[in-house]
């Protein structure tokens, strides 16, 4: 059993309704920041939507037309840094759909990987405005097979065990969870870590868009439950280093992957 650690960097920022501009400029410096710090990390992490937040209205004229301007903008700093970045998500415009991606990329600044939300949020109308992903968020962190998904995908339990049967034994889960439901999202957070014994590492936003607050509490959950890392309500970097030989230690103790009975459920 090898000891692989990897430290992570969520940042839990604050986001601009409708600015790309200014959500560009304040990434920028908080990468800076989080590259700056001691130890570096290995990953970077964004919250969701981080380019536009949900200015839904005007999303077609705002988004990133095919993530090329996320692309530019983070494949050069990864080369540069040397290091893995999990870019949030962004509001991302191909020819006629937008839809709501996370981008992922290496060491040298390849995109290795992306994942397009697949369960669209009614209660802030995403599914007026957005079109839903239809493939599973599966990548490869520094040698790590890991997975992808967005905010309201932690409601659905079977897309976080369709990860791990996949390989994934770390999910990145960017995030842009309001007040009140703050029980919700450290309860299913912590529940996705436990019945799968995996790493979770949830980034969320802080500040408010109209009368929408968000909360924060980005999070770092080892494969038993416990929170190894969690914000509050302000915008900053939150760090915490990951041993990746605890996934297999949890999994050898309980056996949960060897004793499903998936042919009666
Ligand atoms: O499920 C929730 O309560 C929040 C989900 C959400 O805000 C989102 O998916 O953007």
């Amino acid at each position: 059993m090898s000891e692989h650690k990897l430290t992570i960097s969520l940042l839990q920022m604050d986001i601009a309704l409708g600015e790309p501009e200014a959500n560009f400029a304040k990434l920028s410096q908080m990468m800076e920041e989080a590259v700056g710090s001691d130890p570096k990390p290995d990953v970077i992490v964004f919250p969701e939507m981080w380019n536009t937040g949900y200015a839904l209205d005007r999303i077609r004229d705002i988004a990133d037309r095919n993530g090329e301007r996320t692309a530019q903008f983070i494949s050069g700093f990864c080369r540069k840094h040397g290091v893995n970045v999990v870019a949030g998500s962004v509001a991302e415009l191909d020819d006629e759909r937008v839809r709501n991606t996370i981008y992922a990329f290496d060491r040298e600044g390849n995109r290795t990987a992306e994942y397009s939300k697949i369960h669209l949020f009614r209660l802030m109308d995403e599914e007026k405005y957005l079109h839903a992903g239809d493939r599973l968020g599966l990548l490869d962190v520094d040698g790590v097979p890991s997975g992808m998904m967005i905010c309201y995908d932690i409601r659905f339990p079977e897309l976080t065990r369709k990860l791990a049967l996949g390989g994934a034994k770390l999910l990145f889960v960017p995030a842009e969870w309001p007040h009140p439901r703050l029980h919700h999202w450290r309860t299913l957070l912590t529940a996705r870590a436990i019945e799968n014994q995996m790493y979770v590492v949830a980034c969320n936003r802080v500040g408010t868009s109209g009368t929408t607050s968000f909360f924060g509490h980005s999070m770092v959950i080892d494969p038993w439950g416990e929170i190894i890392a969690e914000g509050d309500e302000s915008e900053r970097i939150l760090k915490a280093e990951i041993d990746l030989s605890v996934v297999d230690k949890v999994r050898s103790t309980i056996p949960v992957f060897a004793d499903r009975r998936p042919e009666l459920y």
